[in-house]
């Protein structure tokens, strides 16, 4: 399609978020061409993230409505606006809702992978120029982090798209453009768990599974799951986890006591994969008491604070939090991807489901289902 659409408008099919709490709708929209420092990338899979749910609720202080949704994309570039130069037509790319730009504040800080530079026009569904490239019925549509890979065609920044080999099948890289990364880069690089360590992961599904993984590659000696789901504790073997807990059969203990127990007076590292505050506070009390670290990753819903007693904090225990895990991507995806290639990273083993972009509602009711770690969309079959 490349060489007739380049400058042009592409009509292509999209699932369109018209509002809250609906169904996502597959209408034919109108994609525009990428301006100046924009790419326009034919999207072929994209997974289904709870951060997409999340969004389509209404529960998303940011959420805004109608909406292209969609974050978790692999596709081919299909054409480049002016002045992009870090990727080419017929490259194989990743979106990135973590944009890296190397220039601002926040990239040069060697501290964060959050970039700064679009970062309010992407929060408010739109490019850095301020307008939307979508159009549906004669309405313009609004984009979502940065990305809406739910879409045959989107449009993103170039700092929000990076290349990678063409060698890596798209149905599986699509998954490193969150789940993955995000959970095995809190244990790799915002953790930068320890060798030896005691780690406790809450929630097992495709990004705490993830933690698992980067917590076996850094050589934790002792990985807690931990999931009110039993069917988890198989899944959190097969990443290499060496115990399994379900908080909701603990005789009326606590989570946080129980760990404690288990681990000599409390865990190195735990993380909350369940976007859950009850739980984000069980897994700070369950760190050990002067170097314990406990990293938030779920999203909470609007409106939800976390708590816990100062003593806590004043007795060494440390809190954080990460978004896609702390990596850079366009610095550190193409690295990911070469891990993938040489057997060191799983991602084939994530994905549980399967759906054409023309039953995505199902892939979004088998991504709420107990069974599902990952639903893969392809969106080629419409
Ligand atoms: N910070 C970031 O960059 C990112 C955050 N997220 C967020 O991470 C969270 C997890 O995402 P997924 O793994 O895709 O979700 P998931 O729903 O597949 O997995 C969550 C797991 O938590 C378990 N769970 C629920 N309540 C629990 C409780 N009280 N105690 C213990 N386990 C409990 C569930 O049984 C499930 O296995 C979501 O909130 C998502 O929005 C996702 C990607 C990126
Ligand atoms: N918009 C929400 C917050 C949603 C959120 O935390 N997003 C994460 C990624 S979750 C991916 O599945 C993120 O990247 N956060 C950093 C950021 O700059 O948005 C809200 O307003 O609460
Ligand atoms: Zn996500
Ligand atoms: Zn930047």
């Amino acid at each position: 399609m490349s060489a007739n659409t380049a400058g042009k408008t592409i009509t292509c099919k999209a699932a369109v978020a018209w509002e809250a709490g609906k169904d996502l709708s597959i209408e034919e929209i109108e994609v525009e061409a990428p301006k100046a420092h924009e790419v326009r990338i034919e999207i072929v899979y994209t997974g289904v993230c709870h951060t997409d749910a999340y969004t389509l609720s209404g529960k998303d202080p940011e959420g805004a409505f109608p909406i292209v949704l969609g974050h978790e994309g692999a596709g081919i570039v299909e054409s480049v606006g002016e002045g992009v130069t870090n990727v080419k037509v017929g490259d194989n790319v990743v979106a990135l809702y973590t944009p890296e730009c190397g220039e601002c504040k926040f990239c040069k800080s060697g501290k964060t992978n959050l970039c700064g530079k679009i970062r309010a026009t992407q929060g408010k569904g739109v490019m850095p120029d301020s307008t939307s490239r979508f159009k549906c019925k004669g309405k313009e549509l609004l984009h979502f982090m940065g990305t809406s890979t739910f879409s045959q065609y989107t449009v993103v920044a170039d700092i929000s798209v990076v290349a990678i080999t063409d060698k890596a099948p798209m149905d599986r890289t699509c998954l490193l453009g969150c789940g993955i990364t995000t959970g095995y880069g809190a244990a790799v690089v915002t953790a930068n768990v320890e060798k030896g360590s005691n780690v406790a992961v809450f929630g097992a599904g495709c990004v705490g599974l993830s933690v698992v993984q980067g917590a076996v590659k850094n050589g934790a000696e002792k990985i807690i799951v931990v999931d009110v789901n039993d069917g988890k504790e198989a899944w959190g073997k097969k990443f290499g986890a060496t115990d399994f807990v379900n908080p909701t059969k603990l005789g009326g203990k606590s989570i946080q006591e129980h760990l404690v127990e288990m681990t000599d007076g409390g865990c190195d590292y735990t993380f909350d994969c369940t976007g859950n505050v009850g739980v984000m506070r069980a897994a700070l009390e369950a760190c050990h008491k002067g170097w314990g670290q406990s990293v938030v990753i779920g999203v909470a819903a609007a409106g939800q604070e976390i708590s816990t007693r100062p003593f806590q904090l004043v007795t060494g225990r440390v809190w954080k939090g990460c978004a896609f895990g702390g990596i850079k991507g366009r610095s550190q995806l193409p690295g990911l991807v070469d891990d993938y290639m040489t057997n060191k990273l799983k991602v084939d083993e994530f994905i549980t489901h399967r759906q054409p972009l023309n039953k995505i509602n199902t892939a979004f009711q088998d991504m709420k289902a107990g069974d599902c770690i990952r639903c893969v969309v392809n969106m080629r079959e419409a």
